[in-house]
Formats: C-alpha cells, structure tokens, sequence
C-alpha cells in the first residue's frame, strides 16, 4: 500500500521480566542438523506430536466499516490519527471497503484441509488472523475448547524479517499470554518456505507462460533484449531488513530478506534458462513495492515504478512483474501493481504481464503439507526441499532473528529467546 506517510513511530511496549521468560518457556527441544552445524546451520526439530494446524493470516476488512478499525489495528501502538490513517483507506474503499485476503486464506484453509484428508492426516485447519477478525484469539481458545494443545502454524509468509516471521511469533506468545493458555497450549510454526519447491513452482510456470504470451502478443520481440522481468516484494524498513534472519550470518545487501529474495529470483530465471537458452532469457532485478513510514527513513529501494522509468531508455519494451514476496493477490499487488504498476506501464509505453501468486495451487497447498509431514517426522535438514542454498531455514528461529530494530526485544514463541 504506498505512499502511506506514518511520521513518527513509538513502539509503546513495556516488557516485564515475566515477558521476557515467555519466550523461553515455549521453545522446543532443537537438535543440530549435523554434526558441524554451527549455531547459523540449519537446525531441525524433534518429531512432535500435533493436534491442529493453525493458519494465520494478516487479516483485511469486509466492508466500508471495517475499514478503519482493521488499520487502528495494523498501526496499534502507534497513535496514528484517523484522518492519516484514511489515507490509505482510499485503496480499500475503493474495492468496497473489501480486501480479498480472507476470501484467499478461507479457500487456502479449505484446500490445506482437503490435501490434509487426502493423505490420511487427521488434523483440523483452524484459521486466525493478527488484525481482522477471525482473530488469532479465536483460534487459539477455540483449539483449546476442542482439547488441543499442540498447534503448528503456518504464517502466510514466506521469508525472514521482523513483518513476514517475528511479527507472527511475537503475536502468538501475546495470544497466549492474553487467553490465560500459555503453558496450556503450545504454538510451534513451521520454517519460512521461501525456497520450498511448493512456494517456487507457481513463480516458474507463470513466469514461463508470461514469456510465452508476450512472445504470441507482440510479434519479433527480442526477450533477451527487449524484456525486463522484475521480481517484486515488499519494501521494508533498511534496519529491519539489517536484523533480519540468524545475527551471526552477513547475508549482504537487505540481510537475509534481500539474499532470499534474490535467491528465490535467480532459481525461477535458471528454470528459464534451462528451457529457452540463454538468447531466451530476459535480464532481471529485484525491486520494492508498497512502502510506507516517514520519507526520512531509509527502506529498501528501488521502488517498483522508479525501476520501470530507467527501462525503456534501456530498449525494454515489456516487462514481467513477479510478486515473489506475497503468498496470494491480496491488496498489495491489486492496488500496487495492478492499478499503479500498470499505470506507469501504460504511461511508459511498456507491455506488461503480471504472474500470479500461489494462491491455492496444488503445488504450493501440498507444498505446506509436506512442510507439516517433516515437522511431524522430523525429517532430517538433508531430506529437506530447498531450492537454495539458503536453506532449508530453521525450525526454531535462532536468538535475535529478525528483532524490529525500532521495537527491539519482545517475547516470541518457535524461536531461542533472546
Ligand atoms: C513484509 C511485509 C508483508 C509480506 C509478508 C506478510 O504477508 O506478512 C506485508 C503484508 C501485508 N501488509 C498488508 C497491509 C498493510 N501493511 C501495512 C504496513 C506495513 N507492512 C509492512 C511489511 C509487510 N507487509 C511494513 C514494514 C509496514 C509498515 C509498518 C507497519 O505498519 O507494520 C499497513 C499499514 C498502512 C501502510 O503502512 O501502508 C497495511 C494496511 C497486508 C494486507 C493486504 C490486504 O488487506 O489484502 C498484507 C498481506
Ligand atoms: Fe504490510
């Protein structure tokens, strides 16, 4: 959602001593993928014993109504006026005060339920979110009523940094901790999946039919010279893309956030490769969408539409947008990319062709089973599916892992405190 100026930022929490131990409490046994695995290797779980899968999504208004109280709820402890807050609005109202996002994780909790079923998993799929009802406190004492006190959750969210992961885990120990059933019901989560084969195969075949449409569209196109494929995910704070993922590992530019990314990017262009050759393949880049905070505060740059500006002085005449940073087509790529990205397209003269997110296809909902099955097995790091070098990430977040750099430490279960 861009352009939402924030101005200043107080983090507003006040941890007690007794916080600071809830972290702690809730980490699980953690034993080394290998022998020489150092504290930034890969670590796996134990197998574990699980009674119900608990979705979590970010959550979206349903009406015109909602609007407000669901962004009083994204910005919370901020003090945000409503009259700034109604800035950002204006890109809910005007798809009726509706974002698709609960529509996308009720069909995502249907699917993950069926492929569940499917494979003789009896495991429920409860569904809770961080900012719009159903919310999180829903799902956990509703697991609770039903007798459930081991839940592995799935964050719809595919990579480290203190929004896509912390943010999630943090959310859950403030749940268990405000329905009374920390120590009564623990909340495991399973590995960011960014280089999961489930999460990677929708990018690459939509990637692949992009190229193949705009070869039928638009006759003697040059795709090695004439198309740029820009590969996009949200923008975020500098300091927090620093932090993010395990503190003792230089992942470079944008820490661990950036390295996925652009790991996840090369792996969908090398799929390319291998089927058009080298004289059939577009160059790329990695590009940010969708930033909001103060102007003064440095995040993550280029922006998606500056990036398009420098293409056609480059002989670009098309581009394919990827939004490898996002698990379906909720607010941020209908507004971002297909109201404004398109835009500035059709003012550049460019052609463009937008990739859709995994939604609920089969790879990617049997992706997220098979990320269950290894934590039920606990399948050693070596059997794991990783697409990059990067992984597979870890079970347990390691200490520190993508803290906010404004907000610093708050408790977080599935990870080792601090
Ligand atoms: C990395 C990342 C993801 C991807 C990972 C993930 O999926 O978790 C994501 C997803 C989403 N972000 C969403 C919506 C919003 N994000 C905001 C604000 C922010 N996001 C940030 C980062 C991310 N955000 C950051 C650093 C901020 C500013 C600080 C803050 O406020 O924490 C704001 C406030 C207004 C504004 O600043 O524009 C809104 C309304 C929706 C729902 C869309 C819908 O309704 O369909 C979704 C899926
Ligand atoms: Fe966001």
């Amino acid at each position: 959602m861009a352009a939402l100026n924030l101005g200043s930022t107080d983090g507003g929490f006040d941890a007690s001593a007794d916080d600071l131990a809830a972290g702690d409490a809730a980490t699980p046994a953690v034993r080394s993928a290998s022998p020489a695995a150092a504290s930034g290797a890969p670590h796996v779980s134990e197998p574990t014993r699980y009674d119900a899968i608990l979705l979590a999504g970010f959550g979206g208004p349903e009406g015109q109504d909602d609007v407000i109280p669901f962004l009083r709820n994204v910005t919370r402890g901020r003090g945000i006026p409503d009259e700034r807050l109604e800035e950002v609005a204006h890109h809910y109202r005007h798809y009726g005060g509706v974002s698709p996002i609960n529509d996308q994780n009720r069909a995502l909790r249907s699917a993950l339920q069926a492929e569940l079923d499917r494979r003789g998993i009896d495991l429920p799929v409860l569904w809770g979110n961080r900012n719009w009802t159903p919310y999180l406190e829903e799902a956990v004492t509703e697991a609770n009523e039903r007798g459930f006190s081991q839940l592995l959750a799935i964050a719809t969210s595919a990579y480290s940094s203190y929004s896509g992961c912390r943010q999630y885990r943090e959310d859950f120990a403030r749940v268990l901790d405000s329905t009374e059933l920390e120590g009564t019901v623990r909340i495991d989560k399973v590995r960011q999946f960014f280089d999961h084969p489930g999460f990677i195969t929708p990018f690459i075949e939509g990637v692949k039919d992009a190229l193949t449409q705009l070869e039928d569209e638009h006759d003697g196109l040059d795709l090695a010279t004439e198309v740029e494929v820009l590969f996009t995910t949200h923008s975020i704070p500098t300091g927090d893309a620093d932090r993010s993922g395990p503190r003792d590992r230089d992942f470079g530019d944008g820490g661990a956030y950036g390295a996925q990314h652009r790991a996840v990017a090369g792996v969908i262009m090398e799929s390319v490769r291998v089927e058009r050759g080298e004289e059939g393949t577009p160059p790329w880049q990695l590009v940010f969408q969708s930033r909001s905070g103060p102007p003064t505060q440095p995040w993550l740059d280029p922006d998606i539409n500056d990036a398009m500006e420098e293409l056609p002085a480059a002989g670009r005449r098309a581009v394919v947008i990827v939004p490898i940073g996002f698990v379906s087509d909720h607010m941020e790529v209908l507004w971002d990319l297909d109201n404004e990205a398109a835009d500035t397209a059709k003012r550049l003269g460019l052609a463009m062709v937008r990739v859709s997110t995994p939604g609920t296809h089969d790879a990617y909902v049997s992706g997220l089973v098979d990320l269950i099955v290894e934590r039920i097995e606990g399948t050693p790091a070596e059997e794991r599916p990783s697409e990059t070098d990067l992984g597979p990430w870890f079970d347990v977040c390691r200490p520190g892992c993508c803290e906010n750099a404004r907000l610093g430490f708050r408790p977080a279960v599935s990870g080792v405190a601090p």
